[in-house]
C-alpha cells in the first residue's frame, strides 16, 4: 500500500532539490517489494513505514477527527457511531487485506497485533477467480449479489431434516459446513452457478473473519470491534455477513463496526508519520463535514458512550485536508 503524498523536507517545493523531492512514504509489503522498481524507473525513493503501525495511527486519526467515521451494517441499515474520544482505547481493528490483521489497539503508537488468519481477501479474490473465471474483484463481488448460497452450503436443516438444532442455538437455515452440499451432490463445479459459488465463499470467509474477531475481541475484553482494509469496500453483503457473525458469537452483546475510509488507513498512517519525522507543524488543517440530516439517537448494547447517527443520505461527506506549513 503506498501513500500516494510527497514530501520536501523543510522548505517549499520550489526551493527543495530534485533528491529531496523524490522522497514518499510508503507503507506495507509494497514499500519493500518495489522499492528498487521505484528508484530504477521514477527516481523516487520509498521511505518506509511499518504496516501495523501505519494502520493505526491511520485508524486512530480517523477515529478522532471524523465524527462520521465509523458505523453499524445490519439488515441494510447503515448507522453512524459518535465515538467519545477520551473512550475510544481500547478497541480491535481488524485489517482485512490480502490477509488478515487483528491489533489490539490501547492508545497512539500503542498496539499488539494478537492474532491474524491467511483467510482473507485475497482468498476470496483468488478462489473465486479459480472457481468463477471472473476475471476483475468487481465482477465477483457482483456476482456474489445475485447468488444463492444455500444452493450449495449445507445447513443445518439439511442435516436435521429441516429442523432447527435449537439445544445449542442453531436455526435450520444456519450454514453447516460451507460448500458442504458439493460432497453430496453428483455435480461438477459447471453445474452450480457462479454467483452461488460467489456468495458461498464471501459469506463463508466473511463469516470466519467475524468469528475470529469476537473471539479475540472476547479473549482481551474489548468491546469494539472496528474493521477495515480494502477487501470491504463498504460492500453491503459483506458487511452483513461479518456483522452477523459477531452479533452470532457474542449472543448479540458486541456489534461490528465499519469505517468510511476503511481502504486507506495505511496510507494515512503513513503520511502521518511526517510528524515523527520533524514535521512538527503537520496538522489537520481543516476538516470539513457535512453532517447527516437525520437526527441523532443514543446506542445500545455494547456501544456505551457512542451516539449513532442513522445515515439518511449516502452522498455525506468528510473532506479532511492535511497540509505543511513552512
Ligand atoms: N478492485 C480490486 N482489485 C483487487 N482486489 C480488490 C479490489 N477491491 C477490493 N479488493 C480486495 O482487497 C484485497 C486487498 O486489500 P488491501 O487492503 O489493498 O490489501 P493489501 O495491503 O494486501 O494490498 C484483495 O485481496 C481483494 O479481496
Ligand atoms: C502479512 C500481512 C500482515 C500483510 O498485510 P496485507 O498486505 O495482507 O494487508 C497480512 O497478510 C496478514 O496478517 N496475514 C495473516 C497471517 C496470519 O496471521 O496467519
Amino acid at each position: 500500500m503506498l501513500c500516494d503524498c510527497k514530501i520536501i523536507k523543510g522548505e517549499d517545493c520550489h526551493g527543495a532539490s530534485v533528491s529531496e523531492k523524490n522522497i514518499i512514504k510508503a507503507t506495507g509489503g509494497g514499500a519493500f517489494k518495489f522499492a528498487d522498481l521505484f528508484k530504477e524507473k521514477l527516481g523516487m525513493t520509498l521511505d518506509k513505514v511499518d504496516e501495523m503501525n501505519s494502520l493505526v495511527a491511520g485508524a486512530n486519526f480517523l477515529l478522532k477527527a471524523a465524527s462520521h467515521e465509523a458505523y453499524t451494517y445490519m439488515d441494510g441499515q447503515k448507522e453512524y457511531v459518535q465515538i467519545d474520544q477520551n473512550d475510544l482505547y481500547p478497541y480491535l481493528l481488524v485489517n482485512i487485506g490480502s490477509g488478515v490483521s487483528m491489533i489490539k489497539v490501547d492508545g497512539d503508537g500503542k498496539f499488539e497485533r494478537v492474532s491474524g488468519t491467511s483467510v482473507g481477501g485475497g482468498t476470496f479474490w483468488g478462489l473465486g477467480k479459480l472457481l468463477t473465471k471472473c476475471k476483475s474483484f468487481d465482477e465477483l463481488l457482483e456476482l456474489s449479489y445475485s447468488g444463492n448460497n444455500r444452493v450449495i452450503d449445507m445447513l443445518v436443516g439439511d442435516i436435521y431434516g429441516g429442523m432447527d438444532y435449537s439445544k445449542i442455538g442453531l436455526s435450520s437455515t444456519a450454514i453447516a459446513s460451507s460448500f458442504g452440499k458439493a460432497v453430496s451432490e453428483d455435480k461438477d463445479l459447471e453445474e452450480y452457478k457462479p454467483e452461488d459459488v460467489a456468495r458461498s465463499l464471501l459469506r463463508m470467509i466473511s463469516n470466519n473473519i467475524g468469528q475470529i474477531a469476537y473471539l479475540n475481541a472476547l479473549r482481551f475484553g474489548l468491546k469494539r470491534i472496528f474493521f477495515g482494509g480494502f477487501f470491504i469496500r463498504g460492500h453491503a453483503y459483506t458487511m452483513d455477513t461479518i456483522s452477523v457473525a459477531v452479533n452470532f458469537w457474542s449472543n448479540g452483546e458486541a456489534k461490528a463496526m465499519f469505517l468510511r475510509h476503511e481502504g486507506f488507513l495505511g496510507a494515512l498512517g503513513a503520511f502521518m508519520s511526517y510528524r515523527k519525522d520533524g514535521f512538527a507543524d503537520l496538522m489537520a488543517h481543516h476538516l470539513v463535514e457535512q453532517v447527516p440530516t437525520k437526527p441523532s439517537r443514543n446506542a445500545g448494547g455494547g456501544l456505551n458512550n457512542s451516539k449513532i447517527l442513522k445515515d439518511g443520505n449516502e452522498n455525506i461527506s468528510i473532506e479532511c485536508t492535511m497540509q505543511l506549513s513552512n
